[in-house]
């Protein structure tokens, strides 16, 4: 691995910054801007040197705790947190800025569908072209395990690709990924660069020690794998210090810059594989990869061997073979209700299966093949 400690800031035309819960409300007592002075001046500077900036900012649930009893697990409790703590963050963080900023607050279930995606895009771009900074966090109140991102190191990396931001920088609490947890090994240490995330990177990242963080350092290595394939240059950095951003736009790397993909993966293609998740899936013979990679990329009611779960037209869907090989993600043209009917012609009654080749179940422009 490279020690690489120079960034090419200069062509970065915008940002995606996210707030670790730690530098919110570090105490879990109400907000504190004591650590988002340094970040709002970061956010300043950077937009005075015409750099457009995307704030993600955790801390809803830390801030809004000292509201009500913080030793509860009740989810009911922690959405309540979340719900009161969002104003007195929004609140703080605008306190911060002479100029305006936006809510938006996103679940999973309006990333990963298609209209929703373009419309918190537009959203985004309109804010900036207007100078106004969006701030982003995850709707706690309405999300359940279903529809949630359920960390914003995750959702961070998510709005990165859908702002096309050239840099994400993930401010934490802690100076950037070591090759152990350094909260529990005396000799862990620091990674300055990494070109290439893999299992062992992965194995490096621990959970998190802290009472407000959510993921710890697995979900800070997901989001970067995410941006990285969108060509976003990636940082995981330590919120705590003003060194960290003197650095930064000293065009210094001051903890864990991760290597964006030369070649990033296509918008359509990055949302399909990285944003959206299958909500069900479409079985398929052992031999079909093939045709699906090789022939036309589409797939018709003839090939499909089971229908599971419950999907819409437009929906993301795993193609598996029988024996669990996934094969690929695309947007199903057919909803699992129609295409179990049209499986189940195909098989009773070949013959008159005309509804079989009524069109591809999925279209070679939205398929993400994944490697075997
Ligand atoms: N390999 C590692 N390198 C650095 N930190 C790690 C590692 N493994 C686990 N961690 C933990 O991840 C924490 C940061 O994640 P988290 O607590 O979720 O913070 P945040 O609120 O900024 O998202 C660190 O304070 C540390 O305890
Ligand atoms: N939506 C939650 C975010 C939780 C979260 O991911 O926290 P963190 O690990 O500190 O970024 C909140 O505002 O509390």
């Amino acid at each position: 691995m490279n020690q690489n400690k120079t960034v090419d800031t200069h062509n970065w035309k915008r940002i995606v910054i996210k707030v670790g819960s730690a530098l919110i409300a570090p105490n879990k007592n109400g907000c504190s801007s004591h650590y988002l002075l340094g970040i709002a001046q970061f956010i300043v500077r950077c937009r005075s040197k015409g750099v457009e900036v995307v704030l993600v900012s955790s801390g809803s649930v830390a801030a809004g705790a000292h509201l009500f009893d913080s030793s509860s697990d009740n989810i009911a409790v922690k959405k309540a947190m979340a719900a009161a703590g969002q104003t007195e963050m929004m609140a703080t963080w605008d306190r911060l800025f002479d100029f305006p900023s936006a809510q938006i607050l996103l679940t999973h279930a309006d990333l990963r569908n298609r209209d929703r995606y373009i419309s918190i895009r537009n959203t985004i771009f309109e804010l900036l072209k207007c100078g106004v900074l969006p701030i982003v966090n995850e709707n706690d109140t309405v999300t359940t395990d279903k529809l949630k991102v359920g960390d914003n190191d995750n959702l961070s990396a998510m709005v990165a690709a859908a702002a096309n931001a050239d840099a994400l920088i993930i401010c934490s609490d802690i100076d950037g990924l070591y090759d152990k947890n350094p909260h529990e090994h005396d000799d862990a240490r620091l990674l300055s660069w990494v070109s290439h995330i893999d299992d062992e990177i992965y194995a490096m990242a621990g959970g998190t020690n802290s009472d407000v963080g959510t993921g710890g350092m697995k979900t800070k290595i997901q989001a970067a794998e995410k941006a990285v394939s969108h060509g976003i240059n990636t940082f995981i950095v330590n919120g705590f210090t003003e060194l960290t951003f003197n650095m930064l736009l000293d065009g210094k790397n001051p903890g864990t810059h991760f290597q964006p993909y030369a070649q990033p993966l296509g918008e359509e293609l990055h949302w399909i594989t990285h944003t959206s998740n299958a909500q069900g899936e479409v079985v398929v013979e052992d031999d079909f990869d093939a045709a699906l990679q090789h022939e036309s990329g589409q797939l018709t009611s003839r090939e499909v061997v089971a229908v599971e779960g419950d999907f819409s037209i437009g929906d993301t869907i795993l193609v598996r073979k029988k024996d669990g090989t996934p094969l690929a993600k695309a947007q199903t043209n057919y909803g699992s209700c129609l295409l179990n009917y049209l499986a189940d012609q195909d098989k009773s009654a070949p013959a008159q299966a005309n509804l079989q080749n009524t069109g591809a179940i999925i279209s070679e422009k939205t398929i993400a093949i994944l490697e075997e």
